[in-house]
Order: C-alpha cells, then sequence, then structure tokens
C-alpha cells in the first residue's frame, strides 16, 4: 500500500487557482522530491498535505485511511512530520526543550489519567520522552550543543535542530520544505546525507521541496514536476531532468537543445 496518496487535489484562494487536479503516490520507504518554478504550487501542496491548508477538490490518504477533513494535530499524531522553510523554532530556548516539544505528541496518558494515575504514567512518560530526545540527539549529532539556546546557533545547525524536533515526533513520513535553502556547501552535504539516513536508517518515508537540483539529483528517488498548479512530469530525477517540458518550463529554454531529450510519464 501507498504511503501517502494525493488524489485530484485542487486549491484556489479567492479566484486565484493554486493546485489544479494535482495527484501523485509516495512509497513507503521512498524519497520523493516536489521541485517547479517559484509560485508553482509547492508549499501549497505541503500545506493541504499537512492540514493546513482546506483544498476545494481532492482527497489526501496516509497509510489508504482519508485525513483530508482532520485538523493539523491529528495528522500529526497519525505520523505526519514537518519541517518549514524559514525555521520555525523557539530561539530563546534551548535545543533540548525544542526538541521535547516535538516528543509529547507521544506521550501515552492524557491529562485526566495523568491525575488518577500519576506515579506510573508520569513515570513511563519521562523515561518514553528520555529515550525519543536521547534517540534523535545522538542521531543528528547534536549532543555538544543541547544546551544551548536556539538562537545563538549557526544557520546550519537551527536547521538540524528542527529536523530533530519534528523527528521526535516519530513519524511515518516526513514533509520537508526547502531543507537546504541558505546554507553553505558544508552544510547542505550534511543535511543531505542526515536526509538520506533518516531514509535508510529508519525507513521514514521523505516528502521534500528542493530547489537545489544537486540535492535532487543526488538523493530522490522520485522527482514530481509542477507548473502553475499543474503536474508537469513525474519520473526518476534522470527522467524528468530530460523531460523537453520540465526543461522549457524549469531549467531554460536553452538545454532543451543539448542532450537526449527521451520523455517519461507526464
Ligand atoms: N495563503 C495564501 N493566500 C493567498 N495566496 C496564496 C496563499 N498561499 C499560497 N498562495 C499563492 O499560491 C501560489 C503558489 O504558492 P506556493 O508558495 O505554494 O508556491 P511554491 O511553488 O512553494 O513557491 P516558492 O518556490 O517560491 O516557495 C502563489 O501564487 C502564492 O501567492
Amino acid at each position: 500500500m501507498d504511503m501517502l496518496t494525493i488524489s485530484n487535489l485542487s486549491l484556489s484562494f479567492r479566484g486565484l487557482q493554486v493546485l489544479t487536479d494535482v495527484s501523485f503516490e509516495v512509497n513507503q520507504g521512498e524519497l520523493f522530491a516536489i521541485i517547479g518554478p517559484n509560485g508553482a504550487g509547492k508549499t501549497s501542496i505541503l500545506n493541504s498535505i499537512s492540514g493546513f491548508y482546506r483544498p476545494n477538490k481532492g482527497h489526501v490518504y496516509l497509510e489508504g485511511l482519508d485525513i483530508s477533513r482532520h485538523p493539523p494535530y491529528r495528522r500529526a499524531e497519525l505520523g505526519l512530520g514537518r519541517t518549514f522553510q524559514n525555521i520555525a523554532l523557539y530561539h530563546g530556548m534551548s535545543v533540548l526543550d525544542n526538541i521535547k516539544l516535538g516528543a509529547h505528541v507521544h506521550l501515552r496518558t492524557g491529562l485526566l489519567s495523568s491525575l488518577f494515575y500519576w506515579g506510573r504514567s508520569h513515570r513511563e512518560e519521562m523515561t518514553l520522552r528520555k529515550e525519543i530526545e536521547e534517540d534523535v540527539i545522538d542521531f543528528l549529532e547534536i549532543e555538544a550543543i543541547r544546551k544551548l539556546p536556539v538562537g545563538s546557533l549557526p544557520y546550519g545547525l537551527q536547521k538540524r535542530v528542527e529536523l530533530a524536533r519534528a523527528l521526535a515526533m516519530r513519524p511515518k513520513i516526513l514533509l520537508m520544505d526547502e531543507p537546504v535553502a541558505g546554507m553553505n556547501a558544508e552544510e547542505t552535504e550534511d543535511m543531505a546525507r542526515f536526509i538520506l539516513d533518516i531514509k535508510e536508517e529508519r525507513n521514514i518515508t521523505i516528502v521534500l521541496i528542493e530547489h537545489d537540483m544537486k540535492v535532487i539529483m543526488d538523493i530522490s528517488d522520485r522527482v514530481l514536476v509542477l507548473n502553475f498548479g499543474q503536474k508537469l512530469a513525474e519520473g526518476s530525477a534522470e527522467e524528468v531532468q530530460r523531460h523537453p517540458e520540465v526543461i522549457k518550463a524549469y531549467l531554460g529554454e536553452n538545454k532543451a537543445h543539448d542532450g537526449d531529450l527521451s520523455t517519461t510519464a507526464g
């Protein structure tokens, strides 16, 4: 079964058509990239998947379950994790406290049961919390900065902390909006390696928006190309790179005259 199915999604804002009949599937364990020119609707797709936007038409299925009407917090509980284009962290708080905000999604006991069974549930919660935090901190190699305020860290590390918080939610699928935007070459390389590790070692499905074509070529299994809110092409990075419509729309018309123009599904 697909991890994520997007079926005939259409979205508009006050007459502005942002997405038109977009459909695609993401397989379990896959790294699926969405690319396209500025304003093509990439972030709007992520927002529709995570529930921040309500599409006018279409459905979103997570492991076959129709979550189209679920609010964002419910989708997060079901395993949808998310990182943002602009870092969404509490800058005055420590790295560890920011990560804790992610881990709390998975605490089993609600407030009421905590009042009745405080001793046991509290201990369980603390153990679970600690396990998740330690695991994520270790995995992303941020042990040395755990006590520092996020605002004092260089940009690349802040992005890594944001990723840590998303992982602390134990997602089945992680939506990432431009994870390497604004990073220098070394930070980009580190982040690309962590994204691959998340997929390969943790078996987490990833949907990624990115403008950095080298990163796309290096790490993605499949690529969807959007243009003016519509699907233009879908295939391997190699395939979409050679697709004439993609070259025309996205990579620059001049390239349409070199090389192989063999096509893939559109
Ligand atoms: N909340 C909103 N209200 C009104 N218009 C919106 C809203 N969100 C997105 N749009 C519009 O939808 C279109 C697609 O925007 P979106 O951010 O999804 O594109 P994008 O492909 O992610 O662009 P970029 O690569 O520049 O981030 C744009 O014209 C944008 O102005």
